[in-house]
């Protein structure tokens, strides 16, 4: 056991136990004498009950003894003997709800003491240890259990009225009402109930829970402002139920909304578009013949497509984001369920016509894959005006844009250009990783980045250069830059990949492992340079997750999971 560091104060404890018993914090206004003296009296009180103590003193001669995380984590008892307001209150912010527990308990021991007053002598040994201490204990249960029903109750009905307020359309007042709900008790039952209640009730068309996301300190973390409240109650409390009251009628009355449920401004949206979901069919043969019957030795089949893969990656790696795009009406729900399961909000037009079914085949003898993506629906002219007009409704400056997979048949050429273009002329950030025409008609409208694989590279300039010629390679990527994509991350499997940014390039190897199947580790790379450069602005650390991000999904079934993305990272080398 560790000796406590002695201070002046402690000199004179007695027993050698790690943390104090009792802590005290004490100030007086001149901080000379009263800050002093109340110290000496809590010291020598603590040594009569033999316990130790340590006292921090707020006086003249600044801070001393000050308490640390571990000393108040351990505390018994903490006592503040102070006439005026001190400071470094927030590191007790947790014990507050424990206070009214403790106060709870405190009245039912001194009602069962002062009850129990004339018990026998011989009794009053099992009353002091045994009966006090589990009838308490029990009560304070009881207690708490007891007032959890009525405010069930009314937590129960606060929500119903405030769910047809927004659906009388009175989105204000209930942002109004939710608003100061979340500031009245910074954090505690009153607060969560206007948490549960919107983030319960999630839902596109409704407006008013999203003013509780915002309603009051920028990070919507209420329990920042405890410190102040704690020191001058009467003025913050009423001016924080105020500003988040008011901020919760603007943003319900103007229909402002986010979709993530949580986060404030920290939090950065994303969003992906797939314009042509697939369900993939993954088959193994023993050794893949051309123009023979193949028989199948595994076989799985995965929801996928290039957006939807990206969204999945996008969120094991802890960015929130909405998948968009267009699903065949038939699987809709099947997709919306499946990203569901997996915390992906979505939000898809439905079309007529089928989902494609890609297979994708692998060869066991040489793990050389082969892939066969077949036709799904059909887009009409009014599809295309419909997804147009969501995204305009959806898109906002915080948000970014990730365009993946191709342009289902039917569709004019130019939907990913109308796209792009809009992304630009209203300022919102976009990747886009689709093939060659569609990708070259973008690059005027600077994509953040475009992800072509070498083969793609090679497509676009009808070149074949191999990553061998890496600066054949680097100069073919520049090319895109110098027509607008901002970086140019080119993928090579196993070989790895380059990323070229405005000043520099870098090289990525690829992580060992055992290949499953590699559909869907392009996406996952987009996915990790996107949420990491996002996040960081780090090219070289989002080339780096990007890598073990792409590996990940090629040693696993379907996309990898953040824990292998972790692993995967040790391996991986950025050369510059
Ligand atoms: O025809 P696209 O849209 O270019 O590619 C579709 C597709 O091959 O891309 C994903 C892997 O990247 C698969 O889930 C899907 O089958």
């Amino acid at each position: 056991m560790t000796k406590i560091k002695q201070t002046k104060e402690t000199e004179s404890k007695v027993s050698e136990v790690k943390f104090p018993e009792v802590i005290a914090i004490t100030a007086c206004p001149t901080g000379i004498a009263h800050t002093y003296m109340a110290r000496d009296k809590i010291l020598e009180a603590a040594k009569e009950l033999n316990m130790t103590c340590k006292v921090e003193t707020q006086g003249r001669s600044g801070n001393e003894n000050v308490l640390t995380e571990e000393d108040i984590g351990h505390a018994k008892v903490i006592i503040f003997a102070a006439d005026k307001s001190l400071v470094g209150l927030e590191r007790f912010n947790g014990f507050f709800g424990a206070i009214i527990g403790a106060y709870l308990a405190a009245f039912v021991v001194y009602g069962l003491t002062k009850g129990l007053k004339k018990t026998p002598r011989s009794l009053q040994g099992v009353r002091d240890i045994v009966f006090v201490p589990v009838v308490t204990a029990l009560a304070a249960g009881v207690i708490m259990f007891a007032i959890n029903i009525p405010l069930g109750f009314l937590n129960y009905g606060l929500g119903l009225g405030l769910k047809s307020m927004a659906q009388y359309n009175l989105s204000a007042l209930a942002g109004l009402i939710i608003g100061a709900m979340i500031a009245i008790d910074l954090g505690g039952p009153i607060n969560k109930a206007a948490y549960v209640f919107g983030t319960a009730t999630i839902d596109a068309s409704n407006t008013a829970f999203n003013s509780i996301r915002s309603s009051n300190n920028a990070c919507f973390i209420t329990e920042g402002a405890i410190p102040y409240a704690a020191e001058d109650p009467k003025r913050v409390i009423p001016s924080a139920v105020a500003g988040s009251a008011v901020t919760g009628a603007i943003i319900s009355g103007f229909g402002v909304t986010l979709s993530a449920p949580h986060g404030g401004i920290f939090v950065f949206p994303l969003l992906g578009i797939q314009d042509n979901g697939t369900i993939d069919q993954m088959i193994s043969v023993s050794s893949f013949n051309l123009g023979a019957t193949n028989k199948a030795k595994e076989q799985y089949q995965i929801l996928g497509g290039k957006g939807i893969n990206v969204s999945i990656m996008l969120q094991n790696l802890g960015y929130e984001n909405i998948a968009l795009g267009f699903m065949a009406q038939t699987d809709s729900l099947l997709f919306q369920n499946y990203l569901q399961a997996k915390n992906i909000k979505s939000d898809f037009y439905q079309v007529t016509g089928q989902t494609r079914l890609n297979l994708k085949i692998r060869d066991l003898s040489n793990n050389q894959e082969t892939e066969l993506n077949c036709l799904g629906f059909s887009l009409t002219n009014t599809d295309e005006v419909a997804i147009l007009s969501l995204l305009k409704k959806k898109l906002t400056k915080d948000d970014i844009l990730i365009i993946s997979g191709s342009i289902a048949p039917g569709a004019t050429k130019s939907l990913y250009q109308e796209i792009a273009q809009y992304c630009f002329e209203n300022q919102i950030t976009f990747a886009i990783d689709t093939s060659k025409q569609s990708l070259l008609a973008t690059l005027k409208y600077q994509p953040l980045l475009v992800k072509p694989n070498l083969a793609e590279l090679n497509e676009i300039f009808s070149t074949n250069v191999t990553f061998v010629n890496i600066k054949e390679v680097t100069r073919l990527a520049k090319k895109l830059q110098n027509l607008g994509a901002q970086n140019v991350l080119i993928s090579n499997g196993k070989y790895g990949s380059l990323l070229v940014t405005k000043s520099d390039s870098y090289l990525a190897n690829t992580a060992s492992g055992t290949l499953l199947n590699s559909v869907g580790a392009g996406d996952s790379m987009v996915a990790g340079f996107i949420g990491t450069f996002i996040k960081t602005k780090d090219a070289k650390q989002s080339l780096l997750v990007a890598a073990a991000s792409g590996a990940a999904t090629a040693f696993s079934q379907g996309i990898g999971e953040l824990s292998l993305v972790e692993k995967l990272k040790e391996q991986i080398k950025i050369i510059d």
